[in-house]
C-alpha cells in the first residue's frame, strides 16, 4: 500500500505516536496514539459536538473528572490563543480526539494544542473513531473510563477501570473552587464584542466561584457589575454582610447533590438577594428547593442545542455542557390558573413548548416556580423563575465561549432583576444582541463589528 493510501485510511497525516487505549467500563476499546502528556487517567467519558472553541472546552472547569471525546474530527487547527482560555489550567481529565493538529494556522495562536496539551499535562489520544465512541455512549450511556498511554493490555485496564471512582456522589465544585474569596476585575478586550470595556459599575455582586468560566465573570462586568468571586461554601451570612445587590452561582463539575455546601447556603439567600444561576448555579437554586436532579443518559454538550423561551416563543441556539438536570414535576405541583388550565404534569416538557405555555408549580418553600425554557432536543427543563422571590436560572451557558450569543440577554435580565424591575425577563432578544451587548436598555445606537462570533474566530 503507498504511503498516502496508508495515510488515507488513518485519517492522519502524521506518523503514529506511541500506542494509547480508551477502555470503558462496559468492555468496549478503542486504540489509538499518545500525541499529548504520557499517563493513565479516569474519568467519565463525554462528548461535545462544538465545530469550534476546543481551547474552552478544554479549559472549562465543569469537565473536571471527565475524559472528553471532541466529535469535530480536527482539533486544534487555529491553535492555542491563551486569552480564550477559561482557567488557567484545564480540569478535565483526559482528551479524545480524532486528529489533533501540529500545525496551526491563525494569527492569534501563540501555540500548537499538543505543545499547550504537553504543558499542562493533559493526557491526550488521537486516530480514534470518534463516531463509532459517540455511538457507543449515546447507545450505553455515559460511563467511567481509563485512557492510557503506560498499560496497553485490554484486560488489565478493564479491570482497573471498573475499580476507579464513579464521579456520581463526588464533590468536585469544591477541588475546583477559588481558595478565597477575590475581586474579578480582569477584561481583556476581545475582537467580538462591541463592548470591550466593563460596563458603569452599577450593581455589586458577589459570585459563588464553583468553578466557574472566566467568560461568564466578564460578562457580568461588561453587564455593569462589579464582581467579588467567593469559595464554594461561603457562608450565605458571610455574603450577606456584603451587602450585595445580587449573587450569581456559576457552572462547576460534577454531581450537583454533593454539593450541598452551596445549595444550603442558596437556600437561605433566595428572598434575602437577587440571585442568578447558570448550569450548576441553576442546579444549586432547584437542590435548595427541594427538586430531584436527574443524571442523563449522556449529557448535553455543544453549540447548537435548541431551547425554546417559553415566555417569547423564541428559539435559541444555545451552548450547552451538562451531564444532569432538572425533573421539573419535582419542584412541585402545577398550578392550574397559570398553566393554561392543565392540571397535570407532562413528562416531555416540549408539550409546553408546543402548547406556548409557560407552567407554573407550588413550591413547599419558595412559592411560584415556572417554567421559562425547554430544551427542544430532549424536551428537558433548561430554565426557571421564581415568581414570588426575586431569582431565575439556566441549565445552559449564555456566556457562551464557545459557541452561540443568542442568549446574552439573560446577563441584560440579572441586571434588570437587581433593579426591581417585574418584568427583567421581558427582554427583546434580537435588539439586545444587535446593540452589541450593552446590557442596557437598548435604546442608544452603538455601532457593531463585523467579528460577530466570540474570539473573532
Ligand atoms: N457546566 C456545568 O455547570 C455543569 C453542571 C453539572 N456539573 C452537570 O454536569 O450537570
Amino acid at each position: 500500500m503507498s504511503e498516502m493510501s496508508e495515510r488515507l485510511l488513518r485519517g492522519t497525516s502524521k506518523p503514529c505516536g506511541v500506542s494509547a487505549l480508551l477502555v470503558l467500563e462496559d468492555g468496549a476499546v478503542f486504540r489509538g496514539s499518545s500525541c499529548a502528556a504520557d499517563g493513565e487517567v479516569f474519568g467519565e467519558i463525554c462528548f461535545n459536538t462544538s465545530l469550534e472553541g476546543y481551547l474552552e472546552v478544554i479549559t472549562d472547569p465543569s469537565y473536571a473528572g471527565q475524559i472528553i471525546t471532541m466529535t469535530y474530527p480536527q482539533i486544534g487547527n487555529y491553535g492555542v490563543n491563551v486569552q480564550d482560555a477559561q482557567s488557567e489550567k484545564p480540569a478535565l481529565r483526559g482528551l479524545v480526539v480524532r486528529d489533533l493538529c501540529t500545525t496551526p494556522s491563525n494569527w492569534r495562536s501563540t501555540k500548537s494544542l499538543p505543545d499547550y496539551l504537553r504543558e499542562k499535562n493533559v493526557v491526550a489520544i488521537e486516530g480514534v473513531d470518534t463516531r463509532a465512541l459517540v455511538r457507543h455512549v449515546r447507545d450505553h450511556g455515559a460511563q467511567r473510563a481509563v485512557l492510557s498511554t503506560l498499560d496497553t493490555d485490554e484486560a488489565s485496564l478493564l479491570a482497573k477501570v471498573r475499580a476507579s471512582e464513579s464521579i456520581v456522589g463526588l464533590n468536585l465544585a469544591a477541588t475546583v473552587s477559588c481558595e478565597k474569596t477575590y475581586e474579578f476585575d480582569d477584561l481583556p478586550e476581545r475582537q467580538a464584542f462591541a463592548v470591550t470595556s466593563a460596563g458603569e459599575r452599577r450593581h455589586k455582586v458577589v459570585a459563588y466561584d464553583c468553578g466557574a468560566k472566566r467568560s461568564i465573570l466578564e460578562n457580568l462586568l461588561r453587564a455593569g457589575c462589579s464582581v467579588v468571586a467567593v469559595p464554594w461554601d461561603t457562608p450565605a451570612e458571610e455574603v450577606l454582610a456584603m451587602d450585595p445587590d445580587g449573587v450569581f452561582l456559576s457552572n462547576g463539575p460534577g454531581d450537583p447533590e454533593a454539593v450541598e455546601g452551596t445549595y444550603t447556603q442558596v437556600e437561605k439567600l433566595l428572598g434575602k438577594v437577587p440571585v442568578f444561576g447558570i448550569c450548576l448555579g441553576h442546579q444549586m437554586i432547584c437542590k435548595a428547593a427541594g427538586a430531584e436532579i436527574e443524571k442523563l443518559k449522556f449529557g448535553h454538550r455543544g453549540g447548537n442545542h435548541p431551547v425554546m423561551n417559553l415566555l417569547t416563543g423564541r428559539v435559541e441556539i444555545t451552548a450547552q455542557n451538562h451531564g444532569f438536570g432538572l425533573l421539573f414535576p419535582s419542584l412541585g405541583t402545577l398550578v392550574p390558573e397559570l398553566s393554561g388550565g392543565f392540571k397535570g404534569h407532562e413528562e416531555d416538557l416540549r408539550f409546553w413548548a408546543r402548547s406556548r405555555i409557560a407552567p407554573v408549580v407550588q413550591n413547599e418553600k419558595f412559592g411560584r416556580i415556572r417554567l421559562t425554557h425547554v430544551n427542544l432536543n430532549d424536551g428537558t427543563a433548561e430554565g426557571i423563575a421564581l415568581l414570588d422571590i426575586p431569582a431565575f436560572s439556566v441549565q445552559y451557558h449564555p456566556e457562551a465561549s464557545p459557541g452561540p450569543t443568542d442568549a446574552h440577554y439573560l446577563f441584560t435580565a440579572f441586571g434588570r432583576l437587581m433593579d426591581g424591575r417585574d418584568d427583567y425577563l421581558d427582554i427583546d432578544i434580537a435588539a439586545d444582541r444587535l446593540a452589541g451587548w450593552t446590557f442596557g436598555d437598548v435604546t442608544e445606537t452603538i455601532e457593531v463589528k463585523p467579528a460577530m462570533t466570540e474570539g473573532g474566530r
